[in-house]
């Protein structure tokens, strides 16, 4: 048996268990990341997060989805990632080298440029991804931004009219996105405010998403509907995000420490 440390740890209310396996080796599969995830049973958290020594970085970050599945980018959790690390740091994720900037209970983080591209978002066929031709009952005409991982964006007059618990999974896991996709219901308040939903690619509804935040900005700045830097205001609460064609995206929000525990993770499977 080898218990190990771990945080807790949330961003908006999207939580985390990060495990810091940077001394010592934790070895995490799909089912092991599923069950320590599951609320009833597990642990409980919407991703777990691995923390590795990195060749090109100062940290690799893990991430992987409740559902057990790894993934290329949390916003949210690097924001609570860079708050544990206390010092600016570069972060190795699956989705590219982050920059960090941890301040009291917060962090900023630097998202790599977006990609617009439809291969890159990716879809399985090619089309204008700022106004795509599709829709599934009353969401119709979606953006699609890749901004580490990949998302689409439907811009609708009353976010919590939207039943985005039916129709995030039908969107989520539609042929059109080969590696499925992050659901975003927005609205836009005015120019520099805006409302968000997000449908959680391998988790569902969550209280806040990050990079969900991110990908909205970009595709209501892009598109003329909102000027940098934009307020998105999520259940879990804001986050600020800033913008110029051809940049980096810059998150600043808040991070918070739940509680440090132990585990034996063997015992997960
Ligand atoms: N909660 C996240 C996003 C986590 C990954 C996402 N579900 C995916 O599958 O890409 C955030 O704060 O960005």
């Amino acid at each position: 048996m080898t218990v190990t440390s771990f945080h807790k740890m949330h961003g908006l209310g999207n939580d985390f268990v990060i495990i810091d396996a940077r001394l010592a080796a934790v070895e995490m599969t799909a089912p092991r990341a599923h069950a320590i995830a599951d609320r009833r049973t597990g642990i409980g958290c919407d991703q777990l997060i691995l923390l590795e020594p990195s060749n090109t970085a100062d940290v690799r970050m893990r991430i992987f989805n409740a559902d057990g599945g790894e993934v290329e980018a949390c916003g949210n959790a690097t924001r609570c990632v860079a708050t544990l690390l206390g010092t600016p740091a570069q972060i190795e994720t699956k989705g590219g080298i982050l920059e960090t900037r941890p301040q009291d209970n917060s962090a900023t983080v630097f998202l790599n440029p977006p990609a617009f591209e439809w291969e890159f978002i990716p879809l399985a066929m090619p089309m204008d991804t700022m106004d795509m031709p599709v829709g599934w009952e009353t969401l119709e005409r979606p953006m699609a931004v890749n901004v580490g991982n990949p998302h689409v964006i439907f811009f609708v007059p009353d976010t919590d009219s939207v039943d985005l618990e039916r129709l995030g999974p039908i969107i989520e896991t539609d042929p059109l996105f080969p590696e499925k996709i992050n659901v975003n219901v927005a609205t836009i308040v005015d120019s520099q405010n805006i409302r968000l939903r997000v449908w959680e690619r391998g988790v569902g509804l969550t209280l806040a998403c990050g990079t969900g935040a991110c990908a909205t900005a970009v595709a209501a700045i892009r598109s003329g509907q909102a000027a940098s830097p934009v307020t998105i205001h999520l259940p879990g609460g804001e986050l600020r995000i800033g913008w110029q064609e051809g940049g980096p995206i810059e998150m600043e929000g808040p991070s918070t420490h739940v509680f440090t525990g132990q585990a034996d993770w063997s015992a997960f499977g």
